[in-house]
């Protein structure tokens, strides 16, 4: 979209608060969402993600009032909009949405589909041809009213829905995986814009996605949701830096997830069944929130995360756990395989001594051959985080 746009933006308004409580959604017996708490103040944009099934197009579909809940409530600016007794239907909630197959209508032109929503506010004339050209400049397709929608390509048929829902300055923008359908140069700078609109607009906004990188480009706040719940809420930064839970960390793909054992002052990297201790290290050397989350006499079986990015290679010879550098922890590995992509070779190490499972990538600027035997991995453990098994 062109740069005038940001000094001609004139839409400034302050979206809805959503506060939702207790929320559950059961097909027959089974529960697609399971208790869902969240509040979000005006004016911030929510990203849901999480893999296939998890419930975010649900929980989007009881927002915009497409779909009743089972059971807890919502409301929308302070007004309950859904609960067991009450339901507002979508057309009263004042929200925009956007959907990945555009769901443009086919008989009418670009102007006609942007219009829609203001025609059936009664709206016509000049006024209406202003507002809707104003919004199609903000999108980026200025002069293109009169064109059918299947003129257009992908990319400005969804700068059309995208018109469309925020023409009549809804107080809740709904988007559901709407770049899903673009190919990914188009999906990073549609996905640029959008979050750009939305900070200039001050509407709230939640983002459904199975998109990390959109989830984080776009919003202030990612709920991480699996199996109808939300696992983690937190800024992208917390997410990536803290995460919360070890399917957090697995389906962010953090870094290895290698089985370890917890006693309260010691980690160590062992075997699944526990049977052989492959390293140990001071479990006061990882981030305290890590740490935390054990202080048992005894061993307690979980997983240690250890980041792509905290793993640097070095040879055998020169690596030790020397007093110069207390908190490196050494491990030998022998490498894999390498796989070239952007520039570095992402490189598969399997831990000397341990079991398959036990294995880590790292980025190396040179290509290693297997025919140069281990070498040694020094693993920053203050970006290592611990996770204890979770109860059956
Ligand atoms: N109308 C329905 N009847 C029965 N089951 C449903 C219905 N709608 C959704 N489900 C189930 O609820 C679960 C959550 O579906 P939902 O569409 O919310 O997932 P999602 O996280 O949006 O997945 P995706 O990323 O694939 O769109 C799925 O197991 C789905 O099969």
């Amino acid at each position: 979209m062109p740069n005038t746009r940001v000094a001609s933006a004139p839409i400034s308004q302050l979206g809805a608060s959503i506060e939702v409580q207790q929320l559950k959604r059961q097909f027959g017996t089974f529960e697609a969402l399971r208790g869902i708490d969240f509040s979000l103040p005006a004016g911030r944009v929510l990203a849901l993600l999480g893999p296939s099934g998890c419930g975010k197009s649900t929980l989007l579909k009881l927002l915009a009032g497409l779909d009743r809940p089972s059971s807890g409530s919502i409301s929308l600016g302070g007004r309950l909009v859904a609960d067991a007794k009450a339901f507002v239907p979508p057309q009263q909630r004042k929200l925009g949405m956007v959907f990945q197959d555009y769901a443009l209508w086919p008989h009418m032109s670009v102007a006609g589909n942007v219009g829609f929503a203001l025609r059936m506010q009664g709206l016509g004339g000049r006024e209406l041809d202003l507002r809707v050209e104003r919004v199609l400049q903000q999108v980026g397709l200025a002069s293109m009213g009169k064109r059918a929608p299947s003129a257009l390509s992908g990319g400005q048929q969804q700068r059309v829905a995208l018109a469309r829902a925020i023409v009549a300055q809804p107080a809740l923008l709904l988007f559901d995986e709407p770049l899903s359908n673009l190919d990914r140069d188009l999906r990073e700078s549609l996905c640029g814009e959008i979050g750009q609109l939305l900070r200039e607009m001050g509407t709230t906004a939640v983002y459904v996605t199975h998109d990390h990188e959109e989830a984080c480009a776009i919003a202030d706040e990612v709920a991480v949701m699996f199996h109808g719940q939300i696992a983690q809420r937190s800024s992208a930064q917390q997410l990536w830096g803290a995460p919360a839970h070890i399917d957090v960390a697995r389906f962010l793909k953090l870094g290895a997830l290698l089985p370890a054992w917890h006693d309260g002052q010691t980690i160590g990297l062992a075997e699944a069944n526990g049977s052989h201790t492959v390293a140990t290290w001071p479990a006061a050397w990882l981030a305290p929130t890590g740490a935390a989350q054990t202080s048992a006499a005894q061993r307690v079986p979980g997983h240690v995360l250890v980041p792509e990015d905290a793993i640097r290679l070095t040879a055998v010879q020169a690596a030790t756990n020397s007093a110069q550098e207390p908190k490196a922890l050494v491990l030998p590995a022998q490498v894999v395989e390498q796989q070239y992509t952007s520039g570095r070779y992402r490189t598969r190490l399997q831990l000397v001594g341990a079991g398959p499972e036990h294995h880590v990538h790292a980025w190396t600027r040179e290509r290693l051959s297997q025919a140069q035997g281990s070498v040694a991995l020094q693993v920053d453990p203050a970006q290592m985080r611990w996770f204890a098994a979770q109860a059956a």
